[in-house]
């Protein structure tokens, strides 16, 4: 090779190297400037929006307001001898947790309007375990400009979390278990919601049924969510409506649709699982600040049908034991709701008799993961999974698609179930003696081991099929054997027929009696509750009865 020609390449390979480094620096600056980018977003995000000074208590401090919370510092020293200020810590609160704010200011007894400028007070919620609490936070500042700038961003900065419902179609059950339904809602509900500004349209419901049919006709696209006060059978009656006014509403007589609007439930029923199943506790103040502060909850629910009939939308379905000493507590209604559900329960078991019947279930493969990806049970996917089917005799058997949490069992009945994953809890409980079934039954107080039966069985499942072989008739016969031995004084008590040859079901804390088989399917995240997931509620109840 000669000279010209080596110093031509030599030349050719320092270029290509200098044509490299340019590149790397240029990628390292359009890294770098994509990194400043990013920090002056999140600078910006989290920037100041205001500063200002307020007294808290009796401490002047310097108050910060970023788009996401509000920290204060205790000014120190305000005066030469204020050393303990150095005491008072400074504090934070996160918007998202403020669902008022309100000018405050000083009023004679009986003036209505008007008045000095004192500050600004923000609503806020404080969590104490699982429970919500209202608080207030108090900024002082006598000067109205002042106060009024603060006012109206706070204001607009509370108004940009759009899950928070501005009006609400409300549902009430004035005869919901103690009957204290309408004054839970005046005396815990109202009072937070007209602080939130969120608006309502209240129906007292007069007979059952009535929200079901007042749901399906109503003007829903003018209410950002439903709030039903009551028992867990109202909540299963509301749940039904959203789901089938969704299904109507977007014509698809074959497929349940996911309902648009929110629910809020505010407990007021004897055990509420499903409010406990979404606050961890049974507080109608919880309730009512996860729905004013719009914290959203996706829910898997099931659909019961028989014979390709629809019966209804619901979370639970028991049938044998639990069937049994609900339809028995029906027939006992002039009880006190305590003493009808013990007297119900242990007649249950002194006449402990299993069902007869055929189990077919599909058991739910998939992972947590896919069926995020997957919202609904697709034929093809359901295709791919075989049904599991036994025949043979079942004291109890229960589909639960949520953990159904309740103050006497704060783990829930279905503990190794949660409520967006697509599917469901299957329970059976074979036959056995009554001592071993009242062990199982027992162990549900405790945390843990109401499993650990040979006689019981608990599998994941997407769906399942009960179909019963004894005739029941047997049932019915049964119940007006019973119902003649105890006809004891005939004015203090009715007599009752037994009605219809059918299988009694408890749906939900509802009796619903059922001549012959039962589908039960899981349609992932098919209702959406105010609340969040709850592990265990908070309770020391226990059930005294066995
Ligand atoms: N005004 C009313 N009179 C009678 N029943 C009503 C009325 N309004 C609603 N209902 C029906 O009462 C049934 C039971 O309601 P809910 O669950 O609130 O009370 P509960 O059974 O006492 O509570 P729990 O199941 O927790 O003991 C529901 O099916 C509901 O439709």
């Amino acid at each position: 090779m000669s000279e010209p020609e080596e110093e031509l390449r030599e030349d050719a390979a320092e270029k290509k190297k200098r044509e490299k480094r340019s590149w790397r620096r240029k990628k390292e600056k359009r890294e770098q400037d994509e990194e400043e980018q990013v920090e002056q977003e999140e600078q910006h995000s989290e920037g100041v929006v205001l500063r200002g000074i307020f007294k808290l208590g009796k401490k002047s401090h310097d108050v910060l307001l970023t788009r996401t919370r509000l920290t204060w510092t205790p000014i120190i020293p305000e005066t030469p001898t204020a050393g303990e200020a150095c005491a008072v810590q400074p504090g934070v609160l996160l918007l998202q947790d403020v669902f008022a704010v309100k000018v405050k200011r000083r009023r004679g007894a009986g003036q209505q309007s008007g008045g000095a400028v004192l500050g600004v007070a923000l609503f806020c919620c404080r969590r104490r375990g699982r429970k919500l609490e209202e608080d207030t936070l108090q900024l002082h500042n006598a000067s109205a400009e002042h106060t009024h700038a603060w006012y109206n961003t706070l204001s607009e900065l509370i108004a940009g979390f759009s899950s928070r419902p501005r009006y609400v179609k409300v549902f009430i059950n004035p005869s919901s278990h103690k009957k204290e339904a309408v004054h839970i809602y005046r005396e815990h509900v109202a009072p937070l919601f007209k602080m939130a500004d969120v608006r309502t349209d209240i129906t007292v419901t007069e007979r059952k049924g009535h929200a079901l049919s007042v749901m399906k006709e109503c003007k829903l696209d003018e209410y950002d969510g439903v709030v039903c006060v009551g028992g867990d059978g109202f909540v299963a009656e509301l749940c039904h409506a959203l789901v089938l006014r969704a299904q109507l509403d977007a014509n698809s007589p074959e497929n349940p649709v996911k309902s648009s609007l929110p629910l809020g439930i505010i407990p007021a029923g004897s055990t509420d699982v499903v409010s406990c199943s979404v606050h961890g506790v049974r507080d109608p103040v919880t309730a009512a600040l996860h729905i004013v502060l719009g914290h959203l909850q996706d829910v898997d629910m099931c659909s019961f049908s028989s014979h390709d009939q629809l019966l209804r939308f619901g979370f639970s379905a028991m049938f044998g034991f639990g069937g049994q000493s609900l339809a028995r507590a029906e027939k006992k209604r002039w009880m006190p709701s305590s003493r009808r559900r013990e007297y119900a329960l242990v007649k249950t078991l002194a006449r402990l008799r299993p069902e007869d019947c055929q189990l077919s279930f599909l058991p739910a493969k998939r992972s947590t993961s896919e069926q995020a990806d997957h919202r609904d049970q697709s034929p093809d996917l359901e295709a791919e999974q075989t049904w599991v089917t036994k025949q043979g005799l079942y004291l109890s058997i229960s589909i639960m698609s949520i953990p159904c949490l309740s103050p006497h069992v704060p783990r829930g009945l279905a503990p190794n179930t949660s409520l967006a994953n697509g599917s469901a809890a299957l329970i059976a409980v074979g036959n056995t003696s009554r001592s071993e079934f009242i062990k199982h039954l027992k162990r549900y107080n405790s945390s843990s081991g109401q499993f650990s039966f040979s006689f019981v069985e608990a599998h994941t499942v997407s769906a399942v099929r009960i179909r019963p072989w004894s005739l029941p008739a047997a049932w019915s016969e049964e119940e007006s054997e019973e119902e003649e031995e105890e006809k004891g004084d005939p004015k203090t008590t009715p007599i009752i027929q037994s009605e219809g040859a059918a299988f009694p079901w408890n749906m939900d804390g509802e009796l619903v009696e059922i001549p012959n088989e039962v589908l039960v399917r899981v349609h992932q995240r098919l209702i959406t509750l105010y609340g969040e997931e709850v592990e265990e509620v908070e309770s020391n109840a226990s059930c005294s009865c066995i």
